[in-house]
């Protein structure tokens, strides 16, 4: 089951020009990597799937439950861009507070945040005020508190933003182990040669428009012929957002 949004539209404001319009998208399965430049509408797409914001017109759906529902939001999980530290909260305490936010109970979300916390090797600070926390670690409690219930879709916003090459890579293995055939794990990222040759599916959004989906070969393919090995999915971004007409894809 995925995240289906249908002719959607949203604005930020009456006056505000349209960030998306008619838009339709499934999240692809496995793991995805989103892409596109800065104010292109990653943010507002994965709100939108997030059932954080509602369309201004068109819908969002899984199977047959509307974003606006209670129970959407129980099988979604979304990681924002920025992470708040929550006063006066450990970062147990803080993972804990989404999982019950999200509908399990004291003890469920107890156990399950500390779970949570070691997956993102974060079991060391579990006690610790998470405004105590340096920017990377807080990011990996915004993980956390995405994984801490059991979700259908993943959607994560620059979740590698500010983390160390170490962490990067733990977070990347963590990614790819997540994305099962029933689980979705949806991306965004600037980080374009680092993480797309790992996904499954790539998709890039521009000016608030679907340029290409589809599998990360399909993506890779469009690097011109002779483009070393590491360069790749650098190149082949830079090919799609220069021909959109001929690079849209969908999958
Ligand atoms: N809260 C808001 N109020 C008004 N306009 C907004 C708001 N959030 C985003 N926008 C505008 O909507 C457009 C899309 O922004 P969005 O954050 O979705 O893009 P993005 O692709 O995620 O960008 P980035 O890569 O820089 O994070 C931009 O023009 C942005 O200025």
């Amino acid at each position: 089951m995925t995240i289906q949004l249908e002719a959607c539209a949203f604005t930020y404001g009456r006056r505000k020009p349209p960030v998306l319009r008619a838009l339709t998208y499934a999240v692809p399965d496995g793991f995805t990597v989103l892409l596109g430049p800065n104010g292109a509408g990653k943010s507002t797409l994965l709100k939108l799937a997030a059932g954080v914001n509602d369309p201004t017109a068109g819908s969002v759906r899984l199977g047959h439950l509307s974003s606006r529902s209670r129970e959407y939001r129980q099988r979604v999980a979304w990681m924002p861009q920025s992470i708040t530290a929550m006063t006066g909260l450990t970062a147990r305490e803080q993972v804990a507070y989404t999982g019950w936010l999200k509908g399990m109970n004291r003890s469920e979300a107890w156990t399950a945040a500390a779970e949570a916390l070691a997956r993102v090797e974060l079991s060391d600070r579990t006690d610790v005020k998470t405004k105590h926390l340096s920017g990377g670690q807080l990011r990996r409690v915004g993980v956390a508190s995405a994984l801490v219930h059991d979700a259908a879709v993943l959607l994560l916003d620059e979740p590698t933003a500010g983390m160390d090459p170490t962490q990067r890579r733990v977070f990347r293995d963590l990614i790819v182990g997540l994305a099962t055939t029933d689980v979705r794990v949806l991306m965004s990222t600037h980080d374009v040669g680092d993480l797309a040759e790992e996904a499954d599916h790539v998709t890039v959004l521009t000016n608030g428009r679907i340029r290409f989906t589809g599998a990360t070969g399909d993506f890779l393919a469009h690097a011109p012929a002779g483009t070393p090995e590491a360069r790749r999915a650098e190149a082949a971004y830079t090919a799609i957002d220069a021909h959109p007409s001929t690079a849209a894809h969908s999958s």
